[in-house]
């Protein structure tokens, strides 16, 4: 057992005072923290402001984290963000595992995701993605580039918003308070790096330096409003015809809300639908867009991806549920975009419950885990030629990316583990497939691939710092 005299934390930079080592982090923590680790190590500790940080940077280090002592490091720091309207006493990516967290999991493994609801809602991803497909298809009628971050995060909004309300919530001439607008508004603030996260002692008195959580709170406002008025909307119809006619996760919820659920009441659904749509939209749309922008700089990957999908489903033709399993060259594509670029570079911060002993160093309770994604998917001595986008390694390689093997963990591991990957896995083929099947592209303004800016920028999600702006150019079949 140690004591707090005993305690040696993992070797890492000497902290300043009052900042702790906060200056060294830059604008892009994720490479700053990898560089870094090359001289402390794959565990290291730093101060940030206040707040001991451990920074895991290696295969191994990962599985110690995640798997070895996963029941001692699976609580959450919750950010100031989230602390609007009760938010965080309802959002599953930060409740403590108690028996709310455990209850929300259980609704989405059993109702939410499930390989039952997952197979019954393919016919709501192919429709949101022939509607995406007709949007791009106008723009090619008129030559005119298409924002690929922005198309797929308004087609991610309206997949999930079909599955949750069988709506669009993101509409042409938008009727329900721009929609899109207030869920990236709270993107922006999540991501932003928040003083009082990093002096908890400021939370005492409930500050907010920057307004963050002012700003917030308005946004988050909205978007239960709108969900508060959709589920008064479906309780009144099933009392008038006497059942839910509709067959999507609402429904789902008012059943085990009528079932007298303990945990899960009717109250608890925006909070719910908000953390679905801030979990599985940016994700979604900023690796769709590093995919993209992969396959536009490296014309043989695109091409041999293109004979693929021409070959199994034909050309010109969206890609379905049932065609993912037989696109092994498109699935390789999407996990070398994990490992190049994780949507989540961090994970979402882990915080310890009691002192870990790992390698003969302590993880102190209370401390905040980061496990370095990012750093680990470029690991050279995991993987050859890191830096080269090259979806061949994983022809021949059974390495997963769905939390089984440590050095390609884009959707975490452990207890926390992403519960939306069995969507994701199905909403990224399918939009990149279907992309790149029914149109050819080419860069805007007779831009050059040698010239394409490939740098990223952090926030929530890392995204690509220059927006990838493509002509699409229709395939006929
Ligand atoms: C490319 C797509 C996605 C990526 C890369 C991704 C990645 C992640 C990561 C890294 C975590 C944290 C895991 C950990 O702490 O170990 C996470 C958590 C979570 N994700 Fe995803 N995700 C994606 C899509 C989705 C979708 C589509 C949904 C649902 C609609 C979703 C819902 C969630 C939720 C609710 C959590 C919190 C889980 C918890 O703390 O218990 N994600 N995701």
């Amino acid at each position: 057992k140690c004591t707090k005299n005993t305690i040696k934390l993992p070797p890492g930079p000497t902290p300043l005072p009052f900042i702790g080592n906060l200056h060294q982090l830059g604008k892009k923590p994720h490479k700053s923290l990898a560089k870094l680790a090359e001289i402390h190590g794959p565990l290291m500790s730093l101060k940030l402001g206040q707040v001991t940080t451990i920074v895991v940077s290696s295969p191994n280090m990962a599985k110690e984290i995640l798997q070895t002592h996963d029941h001692i490091l699976s609580n959450r720091t919750i950010p100031g963000a989230v602390k609007v309207h009760d938010h965080h006493k309802y959002n599953m990516a930060f409740l403590p595992i108690e028996t709310l967290w455990r209850e929300l999991r259980k609704i989405c493994n059993n109702e939410l995701f499930s390989n039952k609801t997952i197979e019954e809602s393919k016919g709501i991803r192919l429709q949101k993605v022939k509607d995406c497909l007709n949007d791009i298809n106008q723009n090619s009628l008129i030559n005119e580039a298409v924002c690929i971050e922005d198309m797929v995060f308004k087609t991610s909004i309206n997949l999930l918003s079909n599955m949750i309300f069988s709506l669009d919530l993101v509409q042409p001439g938008d009727s329900v308070g721009d929609f899109k607008e207030l869920i990236l508004n709270i993107l922006k603030e999540c991501g932003k790096r928040n003083v009082t996260d990093l002096f908890p002692a400021l939370n005492v008195f409930d500050f907010d330096l920057q307004g963050i959580k002012r700003r917030n709170a308005v946004y988050a406002r909205k978007v239960f409003d709108i969900c508060q008025r959709l589920i008064d909307e479906r309780v009144k119809l099933r009392e008038v015809q006497g059942l839910d006619t509709k067959s999507d996760m609402l429904s789902n919820l008012l059943n085990i809300d009528e079932d007298n659920s303990q945990e899960m009441n009717k109250a608890k659904i925006p909070h719910l639908a908000l953390t679905l749509f801030i979990a599985g939209t940016d994700t979604v749309s900023s690796t769709l867009e590093w995919a993209m922008s992969e396959l536009i700089k490296n014309e043989k990957v695109m091409s041999k991806a293109k004979q693929e999908l021409e070959q199994i489903i034909g050309k010109g033709k969206p890609v379905e549920d049932s065609d993912i399993a037989k696109l092994p060259y498109l699935q390789a594509i999407i996990k070398e975009t994990f490992r190049l670029h994780p949507a989540v570079p961090f994970l979402v911060p882990r915080k310890a419950d009691a002192n870990v002993e790992i390698g003969g160093y302590t993880i102190p309770k209370d401390a905040q885990i980061w496990v370095n994604v990012w750093a680990i998917g470029r690991y050279s001595s995991v993987w050859e030629n890191p830096n080269l986008f090259s979806p061949e390694r994983f022809l021949d390689s059974k390495i997963d990316a769905i939390g089984h093997n440590f050095e390609l963990l884009p959707f975490g591991s452990g207890r926390r583990i992403c519960p939306g990957i069995s969507l994701a896995t199905k909403m990224l083929p399918l939009m990149l497939g279907s992309f790149i099947n029914c149109f050819n592209w080419k860069l805007e303004d007779g831009t050059k691939v040698e010239d394409m800016n490939m740098d990223d920028k952090f926030g929530l999600s890392l995204e690509k710092s220059q927006k990838l702006r493509i002509v699409p150019e229709k395939v006929y079949n």
